[in-house]
């Protein structure tokens, strides 16, 4: 076994006796270690300076009790954690979930999908996640403030605009970012910098809200080309109906393609017709109602219960918008046996190891997460900019910044692959090109 090799299965096995208890985290280790054997070989200093040890382990976790009132009066804990994983190229960034499942597993995972994520943009921005098992769900929105006031009471401690940005992920959209923006400048005094995400209003970006749906179709655009196609006529798939799948949905159809498919955690809706973005953020983003409904307004939908991914009909692209692990070995052999020549990620790991390993077997175009959906912390990290500078730039300058950072992260991978002997393996080439910046950094920088 070559040193590299048993470099890796050695810091591997560390981390499977630390947190046995942390499935999510160890997934997107044990995915990243799978495809970065070569730049260990390459860079032997790595081995020896034990990186992979420092870059697995966060450079701060914590978790902290978020005590608040519901409707009734009654007395209601949730726990929240941050984790400020990795700082060598710049403020910690990163959004916050709440979820009912989120555990420190799950944070830990997303943090550490962020480090290369982030540093693919070409921006100065570390990794960072955050997030509590608060239900947004069926809250009204004063429990929805009253918690978001309590949570950043705790945070506030600990972040700042030089230090950790956070920003929002699965249910935390804009009136969440509103509220912790809220309690925050009430217990420091005015600092837009703190948050991204924010409303126009108080120094948030034009594109943001629109930033990881349009940069995922950027990049894909961008794989297409590269193989001599286009988004012209192509069927989409998408999966959720959230902030991702609504911006996802908005751009693919405006490159020409027809999304069939939009899902919540209870069913989907069809459409051979075309989904309209605008009657899904309506539903979801101004009423919270549930996608079910989209079939009762659009007469030529049909709602069907259960996933997305069991769903029988050809096309030629999936790009999955909802969570983590939606896509499992099975579901991942239909969308081979249906067509798709392309699976790009929108949600942050939405196919289980299995399903990954089926479409790399069957050398469909694979756009790993941290590549195809860093639209949204690039567009983050320019509203920092813009907030810095006291400026704010048109919709048209955020987007095509926007469009430059995604066809970038797309030829980097790309060529990062060819490099490390993996051509056309996009995801070794975002592992690769994420990680190199990022060692580079720590190596500068010494033992820390
Ligand atoms: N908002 C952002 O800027 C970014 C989000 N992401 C990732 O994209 C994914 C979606 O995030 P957002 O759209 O921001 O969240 P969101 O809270 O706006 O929407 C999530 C959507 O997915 C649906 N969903 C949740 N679980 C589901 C399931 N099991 N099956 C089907 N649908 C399900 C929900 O009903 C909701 O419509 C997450 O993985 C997130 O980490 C990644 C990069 C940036
Ligand atoms: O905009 C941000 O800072 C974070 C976005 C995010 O959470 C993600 O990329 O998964």
């Amino acid at each position: 076994m070559s040193k590299a090799s048993e470099y890796l299965e050695s810091v591997q096995k560390l981390i499977e006796q630390r947190d046995p208890n942390q499935p999510e985290f160890l997934e997107a280790v044990t995915n990243f270690f799978t495809t970065i054997k070569p730049v260990l070989e390459k860079h032997p200093e790595y081995v020896e300076s034990n990186l992979l040890g420092r870059l697995t382990e966060p450079e701060r976790a914590f978790q902290f009790r978020v005590p608040w009132v519901d409707d009734q009066g009654q007395v209601q804990v949730n726990r929240a954690f941050r984790v400020q994983f990795n700082s060598a190229i710049g403020p910690y960034k990163g959004g916050l979930r709440f979820h009912p499942t989120v555990n420190l597993s799950i944070i830990k995972f997303l943090g550490f999908e962020q480090i290369f994520k982030n540093s693919l943009t070409g921006l100065p921005i570390g990794g960072g996640k955050g997030g509590s098992d608060f239900n947004p769900k069926g809250k009204s929105d004063g429990e929805v403030m009253r918690f978001t006031q309590s949570f950043m009471t705790e945070l506030q401690k600990h972040i700042g605009p030089d230090l950790d940005v956070p920003a929002g992920d699965i249910g935390v959209g804009g009136r969440e970012i509103g509220y912790l923006y809220g309690q925050y400048k009430r217990l420091n005094g005015s600092q837009n910098g703190i948050l991204t995400g924010k409303g126009l209003s108080y120094g948030g970006s034009l594109a943001r809200t629109e930033a990881t749906g349009f940069g995922l179709l950027y990049y894909v655009d961008a794989m297409l080309k590269d193989h001599g196609q286009t988004l012209n006529n192509k069927k989409v798939k998408v999966s959720g109906a959230g902030n991702v799948a609504i911006y996802a949905v908005q751009k693919a159809a405006e490159l020409g393609a027809t999304v069939l498919t939009v899902s919540d955690s209870n069913g989907f809706v069809y459409d051979e017709n075309g989904i309209d973005y605008k009657v899904v953020q309506q539903i979801k983003e101004v009423e919270r109602g549930r996608i079910k409904d989209y079939a009762d307004r659009v007469k030529t939908a049909t709602y069907h219960e259960g996933s997305v991914w069991d769903f029988d009909v050809d096309y030629d692209l999936a790009l999955p918008c909802a969570t983590q692990n939606e896509i499992d070995a099975k579901q991942a052999k239909l969308v081979v046996k249906d067509g798709a020549q392309l699976v790009a990620a929108g949600a942050n790991m939405p196919s289980t190891p299995e399903a990954v390993k089926v479409f790399r077997d069957a050398n469909l175009l694979y756009g790993p997460a941290k590549a195809a959906n860093a639209g949204g912390v690039a567009v983050s990290a320019l509203e920092m900019s813009q907030n810095s500078a006291r400026l704010s730039w048109t919709f048209e300058d955020v987007d095509q910044r926007l469009q430059k950072i995604m066809q970038n992260i797309y030829q980097e991978s790309a060529d990062a692959a060819k490099e490390y002997g993996v051509e056309g393996d996009y995801l070794a080439g975002a592992n690769i090109a994420g990680f190199l910046k990022v060692a580079d950094a720590m190596m500068a920088q010494g033992i820390v």
